[in-house]
């Protein structure tokens, strides 16, 4: 009963409670649900902005490059610098960077979903600045005192430079005494407008150090689930520079900067590949301050580059790449000259079908009688009477056509209708320090410093080994729109370094070595097609020693009236593809029907000015089509030619297939010591003959070998078969007199260079000591153990590189 009265009475309680504070309850209601409505209001904006960042802007270019640290005579344009097709891709949103935790790390159960994309940091160069980070770690002091000098000098550059109003003081840090977390898991808070740039200098201890303690901070932290796999990615960019001795530690190997090394690549990884400029490293007995000086001036052109908004400039595809990789290129196909390779199925693969407008011009001319009339230069009949008017030149390579596509798909830059440009992958291969072709090795080039290119992307042969001929186009006669040489050097020069400058976020390349590739000093006048069709070539080559850059040119014997005219080269290949015409229609499929007449022709121009340059036989050996019982009909030639040199190569396999129509497949490819047994049979046949050449060196990594005329290449009975390139444009340049007979040129004799390195000669291998050979994944195991095996029978090695591919530049 009293339950009933007390729980039928509560309404009324509850009338008189209302009745007597109804005006707070009612006022703190409404403010409730006001604050309700404006947390909810604030949180949907929040998140907003994380959802769709505020664009960035497209940066206007700046023109104002310091472009002090490259030589100046030949260093490239102005404008090779500037080039930036890519400034308004660059400039694309922020993408919020993954929030910095503060605290122990403490687990949610629940696992993050990775954040894989690469972020890409937009600079507004109206609004923003760049803070510079100079990080070090000294435990006896060097490096502090590198540090601090960088620090004044960068400061200094800084209060000088025209384009360095958005660059920030720099500040230095001394990783002793620093906060990890602060800016290693993510970039310093501050104002939105300040962009950071690292710069890391460290020096090498293998003892357990503070150093250690970083490095392996950098590891947890990319190893960190929670952590997104690229947390520093909000930075402009990195470089790093190490420190080592290498007097106790003498190569990379032994442990040379060892822990620069290392921090440069997990700060890959963190930045996701924000490398700014490649890792310097210096020798604290050795070049410090030269190394140093170069690595900053990379860095300030990086710092340039950043502060005009156009980012870190192009990148290969994978420049900086966080997954870090030991290999070479895998597709040697796509780095090097295609001659002396055979094709695998998938090289073909890469090649268009439809080239019917180029491909086969030999095929047109005789089939088509509605196309334009070929003018022959290079013929020694006049066209048949009763032939019509020639019609208007049109482009060789137009931008349009599907070879343009197949051959820039293959890395080729085209320049104007008719010239190409290729990076090599031996010129890749130095700047990391992975050594350079078997022209260092033989004559003294490095291949970071050495140019590929040609000034004719036709040809008039249809080599079997020539993997390309199904891609560039061929012909017996000049008849397309000409280029200006100025204008292909000029092209060629400014692709060439652009090429170069994309490799500077490239997993291993040497600063020292990318800052002295922005000077070319080699060009080998080879890749595809035929240098000499092209009508100014003298002019070219003018151009280049003009600008003190050596000339390998090489052609295929079938332009003799074009070779009688040729000016002096550095030195002058002619690819000898055979010993006698059946075996040279076999091999290299000429279009000209007198080809054993230019041939032959060609050798004995050759022969009139063996004085005047050095003279070179280039034999690839394919075994079944040009090396059995062959070594007398060489010996023939070489008779008759009487080269400086013979280099004989073992034609390069860089697959499994057969070579299509030819029929080639990894059958053909000589072993090495197949190679060997050829050329020592050459030199007895050549010996027997009272002709005087030996073997002066070998690189046993390219299968090549060089013969070289002992009677003026061997000095004081050592081999001298390098090149003296400044004295060739000492004497080139008039500076200094020559030898020659006329007293009014001189002979190759006159720039021989130093001796042929004790590494380099025969039986020594030939590859450069001060590089690392380095071994392809899985394939370089199983060559190497088939190399072994074959060593324990007295077979000698492959005649495929051990790396792959391996290099095929040059007929
Ligand atoms: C105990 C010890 C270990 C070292 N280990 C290496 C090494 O593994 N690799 C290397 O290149 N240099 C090594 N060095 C050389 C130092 O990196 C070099 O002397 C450096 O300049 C020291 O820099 P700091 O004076 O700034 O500490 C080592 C030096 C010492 C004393
Ligand atoms: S392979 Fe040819 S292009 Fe490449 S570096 Fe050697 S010489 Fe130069």
């Amino acid at each position: 009963m009293t339950l009933q009265t007390s729980v039928w009475g509560l309404p009324s309680e509850l009338l008189a409670i209302w009745h007597a504070h109804r005006i707070p309850i009612l006022l703190s209601t409404a403010s409730l649900l006001g604050l309700v409505r404006l947390t909810i209001y604030l949180r949907s904006r929040r998140e907003k902005v994380a959802q769709s960042p505020a664009p960035g802007s497209p940066a206007a270019k700046n023109n104002d490059l310091d472009l002090a640290w490259i030589a100046p005579e030949t260093g490239p344009e102005k404008n090779i610098l500037q080039i930036d097709n890519h400034a308004e891709d660059i400039a694309i949103a922020v993408a919020p960077t993954a929030k910095a935790r503060q605290g122990p790390k403490t687990v949610r159960g629940n696992k993050l979903a990775r954040q894989t994309t690469k972020q890409a940091t937009s600079f507004d160069s109206t609004a923003d600045r760049v803070q510079p980070l100079i990080f070090f770690s000294s435990l006896s002091g060097t490096t502090e005192i590198y540090a601090s000098q960088l620090m004044q000098d960068l400061s200094t550059w800084i209060g000088q430079a025209q384009t360095s109003q958005s660059i920030e003081k720099p500040q230095l840090h001394d990783l002793s005494y620093l906060e990890y977390d602060d800016y290693f898991i993510s970039p310093p808070k501050s104002d939105p407008n300040t962009k950071y740039f690292y710069l890391v200098l460290l020096p090498t201890y293998n003892i357990d150090t503070v150093l250690s303690t970083f490095l392996e901070n950098l590891q947890e932290t990319h190893n960190d689930f929670r952590i997104g796999t690229a947390p520093l990615s909000g930075i402009l960019g990195y470089s790093v520079f190490g420190f080592g001795d290498k007097e106790g530690w003498p190569t990379e190997e032994e442990g040379f900067c060892s822990q620069a090394k290392e921090v440069d690549k997990w700060l890959a990884k963190l930045t996701g590949r924000r490398r700014a400029f490649p890792l310097g490293m210096g020798d604290v007995k050795g070049q410090t301050q030269e190394r140093l000086h170069e690595w900053r001036l990379g860095v300030q052109e990086a710092l340039i580059e950043v502060a005009s908004g156009r980012g870190l400039g192009e990148g290969v595809p994978g420049s900086g790449d966080p997954a870090e990789s030991g290999e070479e290129d895998v597709d040697e196909m796509e780095d090097s000259d295609g001659e002396g390779v055979i094709p695998t199925k998938q090289a073909k693969r890469t090649k268009l079908a439809k080239l019917d407008d180029l491909e086969d011009l030999g095929r047109m001319i005789t089939t088509s009688s509605s196309g334009p009339l070929a003018v022959d230069f290079t013929t020694y009949k006049s066209p048949k009477s009763g032939a019509t008017v020639p019609a208007a030149p049109k482009e060789m390579v137009p931008a349009s056509s599907p070879t343009h596509a197949a051959l820039t798909k293959q890395g080729y830059t085209i320049i104007g209708s008719h010239s190409g440009v290729k990076i090599c992958r031996w010129t890749k291969s130095a700047l990391r320090g992975r050594g350079s072709c078997y022209k260092y090795s033989f004559y003294g080039i490095q291949s970071h410093l050495c140019m590929e290119a040609t000034p004719s992307l036709s040809c008039s042969n249809k080599c079997v080994f020539c993997w390309r001929h199904g891609t560039n186009p061929v012909g017996t006669t000049w008849r397309w729109i000409t280029d200006p040489p100025q204008v292909i050097f000029d092209g060629i020069t400014t692709a060439h370094y652009k090429k170069i400058r994309m490799m500077k976020g490239v997993p291993g390349v040497r600063a020292e070595r990318f800052a002295e590739a922005m000077r070319i000093r080699h060009c080998a006048l080879s890749l595809v097609g035929e240098p000499i069709f092209y009508p100014h070539i003298n002019e070219l080559i003018n151009i280049m020693h003009s600008r003190r850059i050596s000339t390998f040119l090489v052609c295929n014997a079938q332009h003799p009236a074009q070779l009688a005219a040729l000016v002096p080269v550095t030195q002058l290949y002619v690819s000898i593809d055979a010993s006698n015409k059946d075996s040279l229609r076999k091999i290299d499929r000429p279009l000209h029907r007198d080809f054993w007449e230019r041939f032959c022709a060609c050798l004995d121009i050759l022969h009139q000015r063996r004085f005047e340059q050095r003279t070179v036989f280039r034999l690839t050996l394919v075994k079944g089509f040009n090396m059995a019982d062959e070594v007398r009909g060489y010996a023939d030639l070489v008779e008759r030619a009487l080269p400086g040199f013979v280099e004989v190569k073992g034609v390069t396999f860089c697959g499994t297939s057969a070579a299509g129509n030819a029929g080639l497949t990894m059958q053909n490819v000589p072993f090495y010591a197949e190679v060997q047994e050829f050329v020592t049979a050459l030199v007895e046949e050549l010996n027997k003959r009272g002709l005087g050449y030996g073997i002066g060196a070998e690189h046993a990594h390219s299968c090549c070998v060089l013969l070289a005329d002992e009677r003026r290449f061997k000095r004081n009975g050592r081999w001298a078969t390098r090149i003296d390139f400044e004295r060739f444009f000492d004497l080139y340049e008039g500076k200094v007199k020559g030898t020659a007979e006329d007293g009014d040129g001189w002979r190759p004799e006159d720039y021989v260079g130093d001796d042929t390195p004790e590494w380099a000669l025969w039986g020594k291998g030939g590859f450069d000591p001060r590089d690392t050979r380095v071994f392809r994944k899985g394939k370089a195991r199983r060559d190497a153990a088939l190399e072994e095996a074959l060593e324990e029978a007295g077979l000698g090695s492959l005649g495929v590189s051990v790396t792959g591919g391996d290099e095929t530049a040059e007929r």
